[in-house]
């Protein structure tokens, strides 16, 4: 299931995002001591990773990590881990810690199994989750043209997989969908005319192979809140 939220501009879907999420991981951290957030990459987060960036949290206490990332090396502009260290682990957010899904050369069997094992001890479920979306329906980077999309939907799939997308550059490494659905808090931040007729187009039927979005949309449970501006 989910909630529609659309603001009049895209600063004001920012700052009405980071007002939610900052709420979330205080009640997080005063809970349990800490709190963990992931976010994805592209064009559409960095106003908002800049807003939460300065808001006063209790960033040691806080985990930030990625929904998925292009493996690529950390300094390349396409890596999402870049994208994040540059807009959001910056002024008040220096503090908080980062779980690298990036780590070492060769995306293999040995460095998924170690990744999945840590982030089952260190960030798993997610306080909050933030999700992109593409043209094509997909999120994270669970891509309908990748042959990963079965298993990377499957409810009894490993927390971290890797994807081989055939319509995006890039191998990836992506949260799997049942470990992605497990978040306390999740939020789809889109933005533009086009990316609303993506989630309407998402909303007007169920196959989540075709569009993976739906998986999360069409969840009997999961309550999904997108944020749009035009
Ligand atoms: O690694 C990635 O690229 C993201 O995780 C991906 O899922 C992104 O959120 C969408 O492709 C939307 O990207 P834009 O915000 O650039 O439209």
């Amino acid at each position: 299931m989910y909630t529609i939220n659309e603001f009049e501009s895209r600063a004001k879907l920012d700052q009405a995002l980071t007002d939610q999420v900052a709420e979330i991981l205080v009640s997080a951290v005063k809970l349990k001591g800490k709190a963990s957030i992931a976010v994805s990459g592209g064009s559409t987060p960095k106003g908002f990773f800049t807003a939460l960036s300065n808001m006063d949290l209790p960033w040691k206490q806080i985990t930030v990590t990625l929904a998925d990332e292009r493996w690529v090396d950390i300094t390349d502009d396409a890596s999402n881990t870049k994208l994040v260290h540059e807009n959001l682990l910056q002024n008040k957010a220096l503090d908080a810690n980062f779980f690298h899904i990036k780590q070492g050369d060769e995306l293999t069997v040995e460095v998924l199994s170690d990744l999945n094992l840590a982030a089952g001890t260190t960030v798993l479920p997610f306080d909050v989750l933030i999700l992109g979306m593409g043209e094509d329906g997909h999120t994270a980077s669970l891509f309908p043209c990748s042959n990963e999309i079965h298993s990377a939907l499957s409810r009894d799939a490993a927390p971290l997989l890797k994807v081989v997308p055939q319509t995006a550059p890039h191998e990836r490494i992506t949260f799997s969908y049942a470990y992605l659905a497990q978040s306390q808090n999740t939020f789809l931040h889109i933005c533009g005319d086009s990316k609303k007729e993506v989630l309407e187009k998402a909303l007007a039927d169920s196959d989540t192979t075709q569009m993976p979005i739906r998986a999360f949309l069409h969840h009997e449970s999961l309550a999904t809140q997108v944020y749009w501006a035009e």
